[in-house]
């Protein structure tokens, strides 16, 4: 399960609407907001959620939505054909096991609470990710449990990451905590407020970021890598800039299949494209290289499978799909990239596949730079 460095919550104190506060997030760059609207009442709650999630939808899926507490709210989303990313449950809430049950709910990424080690030996095997805290007393909730400090945070993070459940340090936080929580084990930081209210959010963003990369590094040097994600997110040209650095080959699956990619959608449709870009990325794995991938590719399990098999790494290079649009829309070399509302439609569909790897958040860096960071790392 990977998260993002950074995990901001919707502050329901402040005067930006819920909505607007997780739609400014997202096109900052954040992935994930969890949107968190206690103690409004339950109505306003659902317009706010409502129009988040109809946002996002619009915005290719981003930023993925995780529901605080109200089970009942991403019920009815779901059933409006919107779905949250995930819900995120108290030890008082529904059991996870059960909330996921409801309908619509399956696929929904479950977060719990934890306080202390009880909870992180026993983790409810419905969850794949939970908060650890409060890390220091906080004045957001009043009915918090005793601070666990970096010692419990060290610990509930290793208990936690050995049940496969990713460790989110919640309470009290500020940005300046991001290393010394990191090298605590932390997989991200949850922070309330805080991070709509600074001045630079996607600053913040990637200062966590290399944070992260800092004390848990993603990269091994001699390994291979595969960059996946959407059209125009800059794969191809990451991949070149990732290459030359870690002196390994750099290759493109859509280059080496052979062909210019408007004919070939012409002549074989997209089926008979994407069986021949399987056969490519296949070719790109046969030894150690940095490859970037199509933008289609990782929809295919059989290649998902190959990546895995040959011992690749797989990083989601997560560009804020409105932005991978202004790039690559109309591109005539790019046959799905014609017509914006299918082009963002296709990167929300294809977005749970990416959760799978560990992402690298671009937030306006150019490649070279993002290539500097990630290998000084390795
Ligand atoms: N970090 C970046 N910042 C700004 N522009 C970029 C960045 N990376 C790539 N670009 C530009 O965006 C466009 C698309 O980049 P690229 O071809 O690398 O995307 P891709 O992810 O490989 O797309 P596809 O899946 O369609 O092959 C290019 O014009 C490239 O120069
Ligand atoms: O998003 C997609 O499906 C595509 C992305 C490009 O990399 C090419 O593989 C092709 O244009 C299709
Ligand atoms: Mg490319």
């Amino acid at each position: 399960m990977h998260l993002p460095p950074l995990y901001p919550i919707t502050d329901p104190r402040s005067p930006v609407p819920l909505a607007e506060q997780v739609l400014r997030l997202g096109e900052a760059g954040f992935p994930l907001v969890q949107f968190r609207g206690k103690p409004l009442p339950a109505a306003a709650q659902w317009q706010e959620l409502r129009a988040a999630l109809a946002g996002a939808a619009e915005r290719g899926g981003w930023p993925a939505i995780c529901v605080n507490d109200r089970t009942d709210l991403a019920v009815l989303a779901a059933a409006e054909g919107l779905a949250p990313w995930g819900l995120h449950l108290g030890q008082t809430d529904l059991p996870p096991g059960e909330a996921r049950a409801l309908p619509g709910l399956g696929a929904c990424h479950i977060g719990v609470s934890t306080h202390g080690p009880a909870e992180w030996e026993h983790p409810d095997p419905a969850c794949d990710h939970a908060g650890i805290g409060p890390f220091r007393p906080t004045a957001t909730k009043g009915d918090h449990e005793p601070p666990v400090g970096l010692p419990g945070l060290r610990e509930g993070a290793a208990a936690l990451r050995g049940r496969g459940v990713a460790p989110v340090a919640i309470g009290g936080l500020a940005a300046a905590d991001a290393g010394e929580c990191f090298r605590a084990g932390a997989e991200a930081l949850a922070m309330v407020g805080e991070i709509s209210r600074c001045a630079d959010p996607r600053e913040l963003l990637w200062a966590a970021q290399t944070a992260r990369w800092a004390a848990r590094p993603i990269l091994v040097r001699g390994q291979g890598v595969v960059l996946i994600g959407g059209s125009g997110a800059g794969k191809s040209t990451l991949a070149r800039a990732l290459a030359l650095r870690l002196g390994l080959p750099a290759r493109d699956s859509d280059r080496e299949i052979g062909g210019a990619i408007p004919d070939l959608f012409r002549d074989l449709g997209e089926a008979g494209f994407r069986a021949l870009e399987a056969e490519s990325v296949a070719r790109c794995l046969e030894r150690p290289c940095v490859a970037a991938l199509g933008g289609g590719a990782w929809e295919d399990p059989e290649t998902r499978r190959r990546v895995r098999e040959a011992g690749f790494a797989a990083l989601w290079l997560a560009e804020v799909p409105a932005v991978a649009w202004g790039r690559v829309g109309g591109d005539p070399n790019r046959p799905l990239a014609a017509e914006r509302t299918a082009f963002l439609d296709r990167y929300a569909r294809r977005t749970a596949a990416w959760w799978e790897a560990p992402m690298v958040l671009p937030l306006g860096r150019m490649a070279d730079v993002l290539a500097d960071e990630l290998v000084k790392n390795a």
